[in-house]
């Protein structure tokens, strides 16, 4: 499998996109480059808001936020079809509508072509880092700032959503998810609870640091300078929560743009399918966002579009939903491998790895139809004795797929060991995950309201879904591994036997 696309090692944290072709960068408060001197001119603009900031649940630190709607309701979409079809959106083969998968979505109302270019949304009915802020002189502060894409239009959006009807953007703002599914909007006793067992829940944990650190960062050296243009009352945590929760789950890179990010209005209502090849994109001929079909639809089916090759743990992670087992044929799991603290080489093993850029433990994708070399590559360096202390700077460059050599490492000495050291981080693995999955039958007793009973079975059944598919690919990698042993010891002991046969001859004789 082509390893840098889902390894941890290569990419800290993928940002969700729905073009397969674009990762989507790092965010973190050090992303943000400003400049060090500040603006000296204080602006006086006033915004008005209605932020409610009452902590309407005790567990989850979730206040509500006073634009978008329910996830699954249409109550907004006449609106916003209205608003689109009124600012130059051409007349369109699909209708936004209640749906089996993904709750709301776009369905054919006519029969739809194999390669059919479908949506053509003009660029001006497209959010970009670009767009006009209807408070102009807070645009141009963050401009000033050279505030980076994603922090921009997180707060573009907030600030745009803050004036309601002033906005241009309102009735797509209105038709938005009042809360996002994404893991962000998991508490931390949740991700604890529920994803123990998965990577999944550190790079949740990773996201949401990321998030508050970039909000901290914008607060302390813009926000709190400029509080009329950026009062907290607005601009809060939970409002960038938000705003990152939309830009995780519909924020989009145009590869014909020059990957340039962008929310689609009307395009952002196709839910993923796995089974799906085909992504947005910008298309000069007719000079609006586009998606060619890649089998045809007949009127009342769903339309799909691909958010990108990503793990079950992916999808979850940025768009709230684990697609059914086995569904999903760029599904991997991430196995965790460490070096052991008794290793007598402990120091020069980790000397070697730091060297090319990697820790004591490494994440490495697996994925059912197997493994990456740079796994068996930190395996060997792991079980490798004193005497190979030259090779494991190789071994190291190895795992961290920085070598340009092709050619796949392999210490016959050590493959025995290797193997087995993966085998068993493998299973310990899995007993995580059956920890996890026995446990999951039992009812939770301590739910203080209905509505939490609600929320409690819906995070667990995401958590099952996922960590099921992910056990599922652990055992599909402990099978071969066992095979591989096996075979390799019933070879040895043929070999052993055949020796012996042959020495008791030449005994004889
Ligand atoms: C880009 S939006 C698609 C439109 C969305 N259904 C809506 O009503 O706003 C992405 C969100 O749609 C939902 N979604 C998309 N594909 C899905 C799928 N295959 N299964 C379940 N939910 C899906 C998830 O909630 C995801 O965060």
């Amino acid at each position: 499998m082509p390893m840098a696309e889902t390894s941890r090692i290569f990419h800290i944290t993928i940002l969700s996109t729905f073009s397969p072709l674009h990762h989507q960068p790092h965010i973190s408060p050090h992303s943000l480059s400003y400049p060090s001197t500040l603006p000296h001119k204080r602006r006086t603009t006033t915004i008005h808001c209605s932020v409610s900031t009452t902590d309407t649940t005790k567990t989850t630190s979730t206040q509500i936020i006073p634009w978008g709607c329910d996830v699954d309701s249409l109550e907004n979409a006449a609106s916003l079809q209205k608003w689109l079809s009124e600012s130059g959106l051409p007349p369109q083969k699909m209708a936004l509508q209640r749906v089996k998968v993904g709750e709301r979505g776009l369905v054919a109302l006519k029969n739809i072509r194999k390669n059919e270019k479908l949506l053509f949304v003009p660029p001006s009915l497209v959010i970009t880092p670009d767009s006009e802020w209807s408070c102009p002189e807070a645009g141009e502060v963050l401009k000033r700032y050279s505030v980076p894409d994603w922090p921009l239009l997180a707060t573009y959006l907030i600030s745009e959503a803050s004036l309601q009807q002033s906005s241009r953007w309102s009735n797509y703002i209105s038709a938005l998810p009042q809360q996002p599914y994404s893991l962000l909007y998991w508490t931390r006793a949740e991700l604890d609870r529920y994803l123990e067992a998965s990577q999944i829940r550190e790079r949740a944990i990773e996201r949401i640091t990321d998030v508050v650190g970039t909000y901290n960062d914008l607060k302390l050296r813009i926000f709190s300078k400029y509080p009329q243009l950026f009062p907290e009352e607005v601009f809060n945590m939970e409002t960038f929560k938000w705003s990152f929760g939309i830009l995780f789950s519909r924020l989009v890179r145009l590869p014909s743009m020059d990957g340039r990010v962008a929310l689609v209005p009307w395009a952002d209502m196709l839910n993923h399918s796995c089974e799906v090849k085909t992504f947005l994109d910008y298309d000069r001929s007719s000079q609006g966002v586009v998606f060619t079909t890649d089998r045809p639809y007949q009127p009342g089916e769903q339309v799909f579009i691909s958010y990108g090759k990503k793990s079950n743990g992916e999808l979850l992670l940025s768009y709230g939903f684990v697609p059914k087992e086995g569904t999903n044929p760029s599904d991997s799991v991430e196995l965790s491998l460490s070096l052991r603290k008794s290793d007598k080489c402990y120091k020069e093993k980790l000397e070697a790895l730091e060297k090319h850029g990697l820790s004591v433990s490494q994440c490495f994708p697996i994925q059912i139809t197997g493994w990456p070399s740079e796994l068996m590559a930190f395996a060997y360096l792991t079980v490798s004795h004193p005497s190979m202390t030259g090779q494991f700077e190789e071994m190291a460059a190895a795992a961290s797929n920085k070598t340009n050599s092709k050619k796949e490492l392999k210490y016959p000495e050590i493959e025995e060991q290797a193997l087995q050291f993966v085998l068993d981080s493998c299973e310990s693995s899995i007993s995580k995950y059956n920890n996890f999955l026995q446990g999951s039958g039992e009812t939770d007793l301590d739910v203080t309201s209905p509505k939490q009973l609600n929320r409690r079975v819906f995070l667990k059944q995401l958590a099952v879904d996922l960590c099921s598919s992910e056990r599922r690919i652990l055992f599909r990698a402990q099978y071969i591994l066992r095979r591989r042993l096996r075979d390799m010891r019933s070879g040895e002991l043929r070999a052993l036997r055949i020796f012996d046969r042959f020495t008791k001859f030449f005994k004889r004789v």
